[in-house]
């Protein structure tokens, strides 16, 4: 039996502007997650993939209008942000009230979101789900005084609370080095398992799609140009653009991997 989806977004039409000078954002746009599930929305800058996490939690921009289609979570068109899905964003510092402690961030999200208990029992255990060995000490602690990668999993700390079935994770590597990405990824998928949640991962790293991803969604121009499973994405996409981007991927880490100009002439002038 095939399980429902927990995000269903069926031909979604997002415009700016008001007739006769709207401009499309997105058109036609569909797409699923499955519980436990990640898929990954990727696709050239501007291509509408923020858009789209936007106005699943209701939260497009003033101007951008959805014209067209259904969006779902856990069945429901009307989104409860926190209880049915969370966000998190890239560069997560500025996510955060900088005269407000951790503690302060807890309480707030705690209050805002009706839920019982003492909200630093509650915060203690949000914090050791995402890997936080003494997650109390983390308390006092203002948002400068956290690394960008130890910001980023209290923001996944914080959008678990509510306990949503679904997170929205936009670029959540994006500005921060890499073994505070590989620790970001790790605890996002860890949330996936242990909870069942949902996961749609904008990214523009194609590493970040294969290191996590089920199923890739290739977007352009406002327009999903192929779907399906990340195995077969990276064996052959489909869509000409989905080639053209797998293939600026492994031009990008060839040229990494190969020794730079100057080091191969450095190696040249060898005696
Ligand atoms: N507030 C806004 N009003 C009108 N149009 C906007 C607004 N914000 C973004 N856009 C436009 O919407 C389109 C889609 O942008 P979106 O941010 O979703 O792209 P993206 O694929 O997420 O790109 P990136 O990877 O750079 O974040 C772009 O053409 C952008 O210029």
């Amino acid at each position: 039996m095939a399980t429902n989806p927990v995000l269903d977004v069926e031909g979604l039409d997002l415009v700016a502007g008001r007739p006769p000078h709207e401009t499309p954002l997105v058109h036609s746009l569909g797409l699923s997650v499955a519980p436990g599930e990640v898929l990954a929305l990727i696709g050239e800058s501007g291509s509408g993939k923020s858009m789209t996490c936007l106005a699943v939690m209701d939260l497009l921009p003033p101007g951008v209008r959805q014209t067209a289609g259904h969006i779902r979570v856990n069945g429901r068109e009307t989104v409860r942000r926190g209880r049915d899905a969370a966000m998190v964003l890239q560069n997560p510092s500025s996510c955060f009230d900088p005269v407000m402690t951790v503690r302060g961030h807890f309480r707030e999200t705690v209050r805002g979101l009706g839920l019982g208990g003492a909200p630093d029992i509650r915060a203690v255990a949000a914090l050791a789900e995402v890997g936080f060995d003494a997650p109390g000490t983390l308390l006092p602690l203002y948002p400068f005084q956290l690394s960008g990668g130890m910001l980023q999993r209290v923001m996944l700390a914080l959008a678990m609370l509510g306990d949503p079935g679904l997170l929205l994770a936009d670029e959540p590597t994006t500005d921060l080095d890499m073994p505070a990405q590989a620790k970001a990824l790790e605890c996002i998928d860890a949330l996936r398992r242990s909870r069942g949640l949902a996961v749609l991962l904008v990214t523009h790293d194609l590493s970040v799609a294969a290191r996590l991803a089920d199923r890739v969604a290739v977007m352009r121009h406002g327009r999903l140009l192929e779907t399906g499973p990340a195995a077969a994405f990276f064996e052959a996409p489909q869509s000409d653009y989905g080639r053209t981007l797998l293939a600026a991927h492994y031009d990008l880490h060839d040229a990494l991997a190969a020794p730079s100009p100057r080091a191969a002439n450095d190696q040249g002038a060898r005696p």
